[in-house]
């Protein structure tokens, strides 16, 4: 079957090509190219197939509500050894955890008031790191990635939250989670696990202080309501407490790089002089909206989904098992067992039908009538289906909370001394800005 697909002849016979670009933090670029040569439907390796059309996401993501399975690629991920919601492989014990989940996660919750003020409040902790950073700059790396911790933390673990903006002992958990380039290790523990058992050189970088915070934070007495660990105690009877913490360890980290990157390359995007224009619309509205809610700002909403859209934080392929008895995708036939794909990177700058000019910044697409469907369908920054992003009302309250805040009174602008890299960079599944760092100047435009 594998001869029937387009690809070059090495990945008929070889994964070797795809491992070389996975360990040279370039698989995401690699399958693109892929992708610009062969189509929407590509052979990476004899056993596995990369897609980035909406019929193969589809049927990969949302078939029968979650899709394909997950492949043990995931077993990376597992937390205190435990699989969690993001670590489960089969749909039926990723269903029940779910259903447990999903009520802390839905809209309404992340608006109760406890949550949403909480969230206004780091918000405000950021504004006045900007207002004190006036005459000079601020790297905002640092301050939005300990935002994305407060906002998460608080949310799991209420009144337990951390506050890293302010306080040097907390930030040293952010600094722990997001500054580490673990790439190689995590690769080779996937596919070679011995060497990980015999060369401790290899294993991935332990995270010591995250994991006692949390375990500290499963056996609190009397989590907040609205928070995580609230729902997960009361269902002690199905989880133990280090299950609870695996949970928690695992949507901290899912929490902190995800809002933090978007965030920074969103907000080095808008600095730049080619975007100063966008900077200005967004100002009007949010300005001339004062009283509106949160999710009753048109402009704002485009700017955010257009940064998704070109910085997705996790632009890489996630990886799906076709089923047992195999099935067609894109006329195809794929035997059970093989590995099939899409990423975010290449769903939204290949489909050029249905996002025209698609290298472009352009907020302005989101808010077009025609093509609206379609356009929301390939939009695979939180992924798609029953196993999609539990976490994107969170993040998407999170960064209109601040952009809100940002945008009505500053113009930002990035600083002369800022020589840091910020083109993406690949880490697993997940990406980030090269050199972690982004100094910008926040000149005030309006009074609050
Ligand atoms: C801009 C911010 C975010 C983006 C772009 C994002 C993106 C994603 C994506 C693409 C997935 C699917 C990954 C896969 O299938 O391998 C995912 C899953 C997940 N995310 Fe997020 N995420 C964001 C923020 C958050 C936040 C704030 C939380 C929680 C605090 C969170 C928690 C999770 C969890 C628990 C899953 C696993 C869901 C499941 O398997 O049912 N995410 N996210």
């Amino acid at each position: 079957w594998q001869a029937k697909i387009p690809g070059p002849w090495y990945t008929n016979i070889t994964s070797l090509v795809l491992k070389y670009h996975e360990f040279t933090k370039n698989r995401r670029l690699w399958i693109h190219a892929l992708h610009q040569k062969y189509g929407p439907v590509v052979r990476v390796a004899p056993n596995e197939v990369a897609f980035c059309n909406m019929e193969a996401m589809q049927e990969i993501y949302q078939s029968k509500g979650s899709g394909y399975d997950k492949t043990e690629f995931y077993d990376l991920f597992k937390q205190y050894g435990h699989r969690t919601l993001f670590t489960t492989l089969n749909k039926a014990s990723h269903a029940a955890r779910r259903r447990i989940l999903a009520d802390r996660y839905s809209m309404t919750n992340v608006l109760r008031a406890p949550m949403l003020q909480a969230i206004e409040q780091r918000a405000s902790y950021v504004l006045k790191k900007c207002q004190e950073s006036q005459g000079s700059y601020l790297d905002i790396y640092v301050v939005l990635h300990c935002y994305a911790l407060d906002c998460a933390s608080h949310f799991l673990f209420s009144p337990g939250g951390t506050d890293s903006i302010n306080s040097p002992e907390d930030i040293k958990l952010m600094q722990e989670l997001s500054y580490h380039d673990s790439i190689k290790q995590r690769y080779i523990q996937h596919y070679w696990p011995i060497f990980n058992k015999i060369l401790p050189l290899f294993s991935s970088k332990s995270v010591p202080l995250s994991r006692g915070y949390v375990l500290r934070q499963s056996h609190q007495e009397k989590p907040h309501e609205v928070s995580l660990m609230h729902k997960l105690q009361s269902n002690s009877s199905v989880l133990s407490t280090i299950e609870m913490a695996a949970e928690c360890m695992d949507h901290m980290a899912a929490g902190i790089d995800t809002t933090g990157d978007s965030l920074c390359f969103l907000m080095y995007e808008l600095s730049l002089p080619r975007s100063q224009h966008i900077q200005d619309r967004l100002r009007q509205e949010l300005v001339s909206h004062t009283d509106a809610k949160i999710d009753e700002l048109p402009y704002l909403d485009a700017v955010i989904k257009e940064g998704l859209r070109l910085f997705a934080p996790i632009p890489m392929g996630l990886p799906r098992y076709v089923p047992d008895g195999g099935s067609f995708i894109c006329g195809h036939k794929l035997p059970g067992g093989s590995i099939v794909s899409c990423q975010a990177y290449s769903l939204h700058l290949w489909n050029t039908d249905v996002f025209p000019n698609a290298e472009s910044f352009s907020p302005e697409r989101w808010l077009e009538k025609e093509g609206k469907a379609e356009r929301d369908r390939l939009f695979f920054a939180f992924s798609a289906g029953g196993r999609g992003c539990i976490g994107k009302h969170l993040a998407m309250v999170e960064m209109k909370t601040l952009l809100r805040k940002i945008y009505e009174q500053y113009k930002t602008t990035v600083a002369s001394e800022m020589n840091g890299d910020m083109s993406i960079h690949d880490q697993i599944i997940a990406s980030r800005p090269k050199d972690q760092t982004c100094l910008l100047v926040f000149d005030r435009e309006h009074e609050s």
